[in-house]
């Protein structure tokens, strides 16, 4: 029997599991779905117990692929601040709340109000952030305050699985330091800020290291599953410092940083002191390997094309829709596209702002507007590129996530950013990186530097050529965000 991994990423369009052997080969591989909810305007949520049921489903058709193999180990990823609130019971008591969600903006003028923004930019690297957990857990007391009285512990989405999985509550630095909360400078609950708000910090898991060992496959999970009661569940990390970990992305080399375009768009560039931008347009997180990370996110980027699919070209695969986009000019033939399907944050951290598209006429074509889509939410990464280059200049960025599957949307971002862009290998993601933390978890590799040894090597670089049509674009679109302003605020 040869020793394999499994590597799982619970993102917000589903959950993908990955077994990989010890050379980091991947074995055998699976995806399952479940619904996104937006009961209203402006909010996101999705029931954990979907994400159970996908996760085991997942497991399950990943333990049938593997003949001759054996798991040792497996390592937890998934989409960042969302929040999963439980009973004493240990059961859900509502819908998770997820990272683009916008109903926080009264908790995080609360924050805002009580606790200087400086002050907490310099305490967890960023400023109150209506996305991240901590304004959910304040909504949650002011606006459901019987569910508040019931409250036991919060959990992320992934450490939600693990405490599933195994009975032990735990989370670890990169995944907590999208909460609110977490003091950068050691690695840890700051409770400080929580007894100032007046929370009680025994609602949050404590916090161990991302390579550690979170508990115990449970024994009914491992006879549904089909792996080994016992094994060893590793913490694992927040989806952007797992998939940096799968394309050896660490705070030792400073040069690359990456690019995911899953649901969220995603710049991630390494950093190794705990930095913050003074004004807290792009987060800075903590790594996975005990260093840091500025991190810019564009809320709706994978996320606009599933919107647009679904909406107006429901039958036609991403593929062909990539196809069509073939079809129209750098620069969309004029029209434009802003991405705020879901407000936006990074580097405007505006929850009310809205998606629009700008300029159609009756000569534009299905080719023009999906074109249009790729280039806004390309715009938008290029805003948050332009702040986080000033801060901690890369190189080269490594693309991952469902959209960098698309060559021409790989190439419109390599010219928009005016940046190298490495098109992924395999299909590493998330999963794969969840994978090489369970590896030095369990003592396959001594440390993170050696596991990065086993991975797929740099291919298909996409070069970044100039292109003044890209250049008028981006200009227009700075400019419909200021002016569509009062449009928006007066709709509202
Ligand atoms: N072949 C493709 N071409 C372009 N975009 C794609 C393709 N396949 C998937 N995508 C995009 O990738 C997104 C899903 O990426 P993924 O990394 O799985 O996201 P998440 O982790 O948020 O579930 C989809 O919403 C879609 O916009
Ligand atoms: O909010 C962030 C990062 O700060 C998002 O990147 C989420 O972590 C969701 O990731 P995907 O589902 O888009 O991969």
């Amino acid at each position: 029997m040869t020793d394999i991994v499994v590597g799982l990423d619970l993102g917000t369009g589903g959950v993908r599991a990955i077994a990989v052997d010890l050379q980091g080969q991947i074995i055998a591989q699976t995806t399952r779905s479940y619904p996104l909810l937006t009961p209203q305007l402006g909010w996101t949520e999705q029931n954990s117990a979907d994400w159970v049921e996908a996760s085991l489903d997942a497991l399950s058709d990943v333990t049938q692929q593997l003949d001759g193999y054996t798991a040792i180990a497996l390592g937890l990823s998934g989409q960042m601040h969302g929040m999963v609130a439980l009973d004493a019971e240990g059961k859900a008591i509502r819908p998770a709340i997820l990272w683009n969600d916008q109903r926080t903006g009264k908790a995080v003028a609360l924050i805002e109000a009580t606790i200087p923004r400086q002050e907490l930019i310099q305490r967890t690297g960023n400023p109150a952030i209506t996305g991240f957990q901590l304004p959910k857990l304040l909504w949650l007391r002011t606006e459901e305050p019987q569910a508040y009285t019931r409250l036991w512990r919060i959990l992320l989405p992934k450490d939600y699985l693990g405490y599933v999985l195994t009975g032990s509550l735990v989370t670890e630095p990169s995944d907590a330091s999208g909460v609110g909360c977490l003091n950068l400078a050691n690695r840890q609950w700051d409770t400080d800020i929580l007894h100032t708000l007046d929370i009680n910090p025994a609602f949050f898991p404590s916090v161990i290291e991302s390579t550690a060992i979170a508990g115990r496959l449970k024994a009914e999970i491992a006879t549904r599953v089909g792996l080994l009661s016992g094994l060893p569940v590793v913490a694992g990390g927040g989806d952007n410092a797992a998939a940096a970990i799968g394309l050896g992305i660490s705070s030792s080399n400073l040069n690359q940083g990456s690019l995911s375009i899953g649901t969220s768009g995603v710049i991630f560039a390494p950093c190794d002191r705990p930095i913050p931008d003074p004004e807290g347009r792009v987060h800075l997180f903590c790594h996975v390997d005990g260093g840091y990370h500025f991190l810019g996110v564009t809320l709706a980027a994978g996320g606009s094309v599933r919107w647009y699919r679904d909406t107006f070209a429901p039958h036609i695969s991403y593929t062909e829709l990539m196809d069509i986009a073939e079809r129209s000019l750098p620069g969309a033939r004029g029209v434009l596209f802003l991405p705020h399907l879901s407000g936006e944050r990074s580097p405007h951290l505006d929850p009310d702002t809205r998606g629009a598209f700008v300029n159609l006429s009756l000569a534009h074509t299905q080719a023009d507007i999906t074109r249009a889509v790729l280039e806004g939410v390309a715009f938008s990464l290029r805003e948050v590129l332009e702040v986080i280059s000033a801060i901690a200049p890369v190189e080269r960025l490594l693309a991952t996530g469902g959209g960098a599957r698309s060559n021409i949307w790989l190439r419109i971002l390599a010219d928009v950013l005016q940046t190298k862009l490495i098109a992924p290998k395999a299909e590493e993601g998330a999963a794969y990186g969840a994978a090489i933390l369970a590896m030095v978890g369990v003592g396959a590799y001594p440390n993170l530097e050696a596991a990065f040894k086993i991975l797929p090597q740099d291919s298909n670089i996409v070069q970044s050529q100039p292109n003044p049509l890209y250049e008028a674009g981006f200009e227009r679109y700075k400019l419909l965000y200021d002016t569509l302003k009062p449009v928006r605020q007066s709709i509202s």
